[in-house]
């Protein structure tokens, strides 16, 4: 799958970690399940190596070996120092170069080698090609909303005389989920430009034809309690946490001490562990039928709260929605400008207030016009200074308060933005702003840029709140829905 893909090509850093680890784990201590004796080595296969980084005398031999063995190329008499004949190789396949001569052959190019498996070769990056179908917005299914939310905690002076409560019965979103109108300008970054995982290099031609990763050979080491305390190590270095690592760790080892296990078997076993641990919290921004939904955006200066409004301001949009963006963050001119950019982007008006002013006032001005428009969404910025967190909250709280007064069921949700590259600090960010704010959801960006996406994993463990979406990058549309096997298949570096 193309989204798939590009998920675990931008999870690399993380999953490289893991990848790495593992192996370092079955190496130390594993042995190969079926070990050939050494073959004796073929003056011709040391002459290849030597031409070929990386590669050693005995793997050339291999591979000349099976060159031969599969018709791919014949033996030539050592003595014969002619260079093969093109047109008495039996195969009708490209055979230039099957076994080279130490005088000949110093081709040092493995392309040209046949080799049965073309198939093989790294394919051009599909994802290139512009995919017409925007798959990353993270809401637009409708879902049958959870029950109503338990309202914020009433701010100390609540002056507002009882009003009266519309039913929160949400009903069920109204979001078309078909075909969206095109997206403003979602502009792919070229996977080709991002760094990749290493795996490419590390099975080269010649390992492609020794079979190194395709089940031959393989190394595998029973599970004991070192490899499991090994194991919990590493994920607590891919920032799980320790409860979650040791809760991972220990279902992985149920039933299976003693078992002789690959990289691969224990990659997917983590795997498992993972979406099991991601399912409950895998959830789509719930949509009420209540307009305009009001989306409340907290988090730390930094994390991506404006750029994640503007993805999904981009992505509602797209999905036919009519959405406004209020400028909270009153406090910083460069917060509000670089709104206005993203709301210019996505084709959304941005509400902005002059420098330092009140953003309750804002929002209830927001509000209104929001409601004039008829507006299906409005997502409201806040500012993220954790700093004075008394003032931060009575801002919260006033926002909250103002707005109640248009609408005593907003906001319909609370998000928290987080930072994947703050690793653990991510989880003492949610306890904190679960007591500034009612937090309704999670949304987790930068994962494209960070070893610690394993912090994902430890906040559905600790924390259980919903993960509506997780950002992938710095583009309008690098904002993926959540997909707890999905991600747990890009984290353990996978291949699907
Ligand atoms: N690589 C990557 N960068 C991101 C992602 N999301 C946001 N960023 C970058 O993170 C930086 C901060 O993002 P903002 O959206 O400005 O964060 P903010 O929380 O609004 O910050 P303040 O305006 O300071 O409150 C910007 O340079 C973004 O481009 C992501 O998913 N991946």
């Amino acid at each position: 799958m193309a989204f798939f893909k590009k998920l675990k090509d931008r999870l690399f850093k993380s999953s490289s970690k893991i990848e790495d680890g593992l192996d370092a784990i079955i190496e130390d201590g594993g042995t190969q399940d079926a070990s050939d004796p050494p073959a004796e080595i073929d003056p011709k296969a040391e002459a290849l190596a030597t031409t070929l980084e990386g590669v050693t005398a005995s793997e050339a031999q291999q591979a000349v070996d099976h060159l031969i063995a599969s018709g791919a190329a014949t033996e030539v008499p050592a003595d014969d120092t002619a260079k093969p004949e093109p047109e008495e190789q039996p195969t009708p396949e490209p055979d230039t170069v099957p076994v080279p001569k130490p005088a000949t052959v110093p081709e040092p190019k493995p392309d040209t080698v046949p080799t049965p498996k073309p198939a093989t070769v790294p394919a051009p990056e599909p994802e290139r090609v512009p995919d017409p179908k925007p798959d990353t917005i993270p809401v637009p299914k409708p879902t049958t909303p959870p029950g109503p939310r338990p309202a914020p905690a009433p701010p100390v002076e609540v002056p507002e005389p009882p009003q009266e409560v519309p039913p929160a019965t949400p009903t069920e979103a109204p979001v078309p989920s078909g075909d969206p109108a095109p997206a403003p300008t979602p502009v792919e970054i070229p996977l080709d430009t991002l760094p990749k995982a290493e795996a490419p290099t590390k099975t080269g031609l010649l390992g492609r034809l020794l079979g190194r990763g395709d089940g031959k050979g393989v190394t595998r080491r029973a599970l004991d309690d070192d490899m499991l305390e090994q194991l919990e190590e590493l994920l607590i270095t891919a920032d799980m946490g320790v409860d979650t690592a040791l809760r991972v760790t220990a279902n992985l080892a149920e039933g299976r001490m003693g078992k002789r296990l690959s990289t691969q078997e224990i990659k997917e076993l983590l795997a498992q562990e993972i979406a099991r641990i991601m399912e409950p919290v895998a959830r789509p921004l719930p949509l009420y039928s209540k307009t305009p939904q009001v989306v409340l955006v907290v988090g730390v200066n930094g994390s991506g709260k404006t750029t994640t409004i503007g993805k999904l301001a981009s992505q509602f949009r797209a999905a036919g929605k009519k959405v406004v963006i209020a400028a909270g963050d009153t406090f910083r001119a460069a917060a509000v400008e670089q709104l206005q950019v993203w709301g210019d982007r996505a084709g959304v008006p941005v509400l902005t207030a002059p420098e330092g002013s009140d953003p309750a006032s804002l929002a209830f001005d927001a509000m209104g016009q929001a409601q004039a428009d008829g507006a299906d969404l409005l997502m409201i910025d806040t500012a993220g200074r954790l700093q004075n967190r008394a003032d931060l909250m009575e801002e919260l709280s006033k926002i909250v308060r103002v707005i109640r007064k248009k609408d005593p069921s907003a906001p319909h949700n609370t998000l928290l933005v987080l930072d994947a590259t703050t690793g653990q600090n991510a989880l003492s960010q949610v306890a904190t702003f679960q007591k500034l704010a009612d937090v309704s959801g999670l949304v987790m960006t930068k994962l494209d840029g960070t070893a610690k996406g394993g912090v994902l994993v430890a906040l559905a463990d600790k924390f259980g709140l919903p993960i509506h979406a997780i950002g992938v990058g710095e583009q309008i549309d690098d904002l993926a829905p959540f997909d707890p096997e999905d991600f747990a298949a890009a984290l353990t570096g996978i291949e699907r």
